[in-house]
């Protein structure tokens, strides 16, 4: 009988923290004038450099969140996944994104599969591909070559790729475009087909399971779109030069229309939110090309490689998470903030919404047994210097608890200058201006030192001692972006592994879908079905039907 996860509110190391958490009163000041505690609490991670000394914690709350690892049994749980063991409990899966990015020479056999030539085996599939699109082997059925490449996927299908594309756009081949369909609100599809020409546009149905409603229906609406515009050449080669699937289930692509052989797999021990890096990651190999998204992958690896053999001191993945579940278990942080100075990273915290929240939203440990404490934050955040001058007045002045990762890069894609200023510099010292402002505050008598009246003093006083991570890379290269993917994978690991949860299924998501289903014929007219509904329900689908024939 598999032993249950350990509870780690009955562990030593939690009641420690519970005792350091009680009273606890943070001064990031005192800790900030402390050189030697900058230079400790600043860790390298591949080539990431990242400042954690701006956080709400002393060296006996480290002390007690690294004995948190070892008696949560961490490094075990930790080996067990990259050895494929089937830590993905309630669906009885292995987790092995981490193989997706193991270099050809690596060894990993699981369940009597050889996972590392089956990956590879992919990877030069989806490769040539690419090279045949990029190069103009690959045309559509007019002959002409491809120009648009349409993804079509939602969720762990989606917000990886496009996140990839906004955040590499300096890499892509000129002459080459992505664009993404993921709502099944029409709107979304409407919108992405306008202005395409279908004799130059490509389609990538992307769907782990190729059950997916929406992107089933997106696929279908874009199968028609690209028909009707191809009219007079044959359906059949239309679909075989305008269409390609990446799904874990190649027979339902075949009952899609799509030719097998322009079908691209992975495997069911890749969960969807982390699914980037796998064939999923096809548009963004069309775009930036082989070489570049294997930089990507061998910066995934290194921090993978990091995370496994780091000790937890210097262990970035680990420490990041341990901060998380001070301020979530300790502190009664409710949510986090992910604050990209990099607007290629635009769509970053969305991205991270899914990985994060999907994985550690959960009430139940993974033998079935209530959570024993609270577990995922909500994950939010939009780029500076844009938050700035939205929700940060809430951050700086609010009463909640906001730990806040900032996430910059030392040299830009785009150079540009204003007469004289470097607006990177510029761009760049609001960075670092933010987590000291939050980190330092200001008191009442510097507010008064500036000549404020006193009756406005108090509204200008700035507490300070809020948390922020701060996350330096050189540049955002694909193999930075797969380094920063990679760390916040194994952050959420770090987390689910304390709370004992089942990081990789999503069973919340079935009961809304399910729902859906039932409620369509309802909404559609269908007078029993909408019988059966509630009363809000039934009064909504009454308003609905009212308002949506004018
Ligand atoms: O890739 P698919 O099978 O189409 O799934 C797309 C998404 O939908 C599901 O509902 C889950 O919430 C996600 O984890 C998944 O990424």
């Amino acid at each position: 009988m598999t032993q249950g996860p350990v509870d780690a509110t009955r562990t030593e190391a939690w009641a420690r923290l519970a005792s350091l958490a009680d009273g606890f009163t943070p001064d990031l000041r005192r800790a900030l004038a402390d050189d030697e505690w900058v230079e400790r609490s600043t860790v390298a991670a591949a080539d990431l450099h990242v400042d954690l000394s701006k956080n709400l914690v002393t060296p006996e709350i480290w002390k007690a969140l690294h004995a948190l690892v070892d008696e949560v049994g961490l490094d075990a749980r930790r080996e067990a996944m990259f050895r494929g063991d089937h830590i993905n409990v309630t669906e009885d899966r292995a987790v092995l994104h981490t193989a997706l990015r193991l270099p050809s020479e690596a060894e990993l056999e699981v369940d009597g599969q050889d996972v590392v030539a089956d990956v590879h085996d992919v990877l030069h599939r989806v490769y040539d591909f690419a090279e045949q699109v990029r190069s103009g082997e690959w045309t559509g059925v007019t002959g002409e070559r491809i120009a648009t490449v349409v993804n079509i996927g939602i969720g762990g299908s989606d917000l990886g790729p496009v996140m990839a594309y906004e955040a590499l756009a300096p890499y892509v081949q000129d002459g080459l475009e992505c664009r993404f369909i993921s709502n099944i609100d029409p709107t979304d599809a409407a919108q992405t087909l306008a202005g395409l020409d279908p004799a130059t546009t490509l389609f990538i149905v992307s769907s782990k399971t190729f059950g997916t409603l929406e992107t089933l229906t997106n696929a279908r609406l874009c199968k028609a779109w690209l028909l009707e515009g191809l009219a007079g050449h044959d359906d059949g080669e239309a679909v075989a030069q305008h269409f390609v699937a990446v799904s874990t289930a190649l027979d339902k692509v075949a009952d899609f229309g799509i030719d097998p052989d322009n079908a691209f797999g992975f495997w069911d021990w890749v969960g969807g939110r982390y699914s980037m890096d796998s064939a999923i990651g096809t548009s963004l190999v069309v775009a930036i090309g082989p070489d570049r998204f294997a930089e990507l992958l061998e910066g995934m690896n290194a921090m993978d490689e990091h995370f496994r053999t780091a000790p937890t001191e210097h262990n970035v993945p680990v420490l990041m998470g341990l901060l998380n579940v001070w301020y979530t278990n300790f502190l009664d942080a409710q949510t986090h903030a992910v604050l990209p100075y990099a607007q290629q990273l635009h769509r970053f915290p969305a991205y991270l919404q899914q990985l994060t929240m999907e994985s550690n939203g959960k009430g139940v440990r993974w033998d079935g047994t209530p959570v024993t404490s609270d577990t995922g934050e909500v994950f939010w955040g939009e780029p500076g210097t844009n938050g700035q001058h939205a929700f940060y007045q809430l951050i700086h002045q609010g009463t909640r608890l906001v730990p806040a990762d900032f996430i910059a890069v030392a040299r830009p894609a785009y150079p540009l200058v204003d007469g004289e200023a470097d607006v990177h510099e510029l761009f760049l010292a609001n960075f670092f201006a933010q987590t000291k402002a939050l980190a330092f505050g200001k008191t009442a008598d510097e507010v008064r030192s500036e000549g404020t009246a006193e009756h406005l003093v108090s509204a200008r006083v700035f507490t300070g001692n809020r948390p922020t991570t701060s996350i330096m890379a050189p540049e955002l290269t694909p193999s930075v972006l797969g380094q920063l993917v990679a760390l916040y994978e194994h952050i959420t690991f770090v987390q689910g592994v304390v709370w004992g949860i089942d990081s990789f299924d999503q069973w919340g998501v079935e009961l809304g879908k399910q729902l859906a289903q039932q409620v369509t014929p309802a909404v559609a007219g269908d007078a029993e079905a909408l019988a059966d509904q509630d009363a809000s329900t039934r009064s909504l689908i009454d308003y609905y039907r009212r308002h949506r024939t004018r």
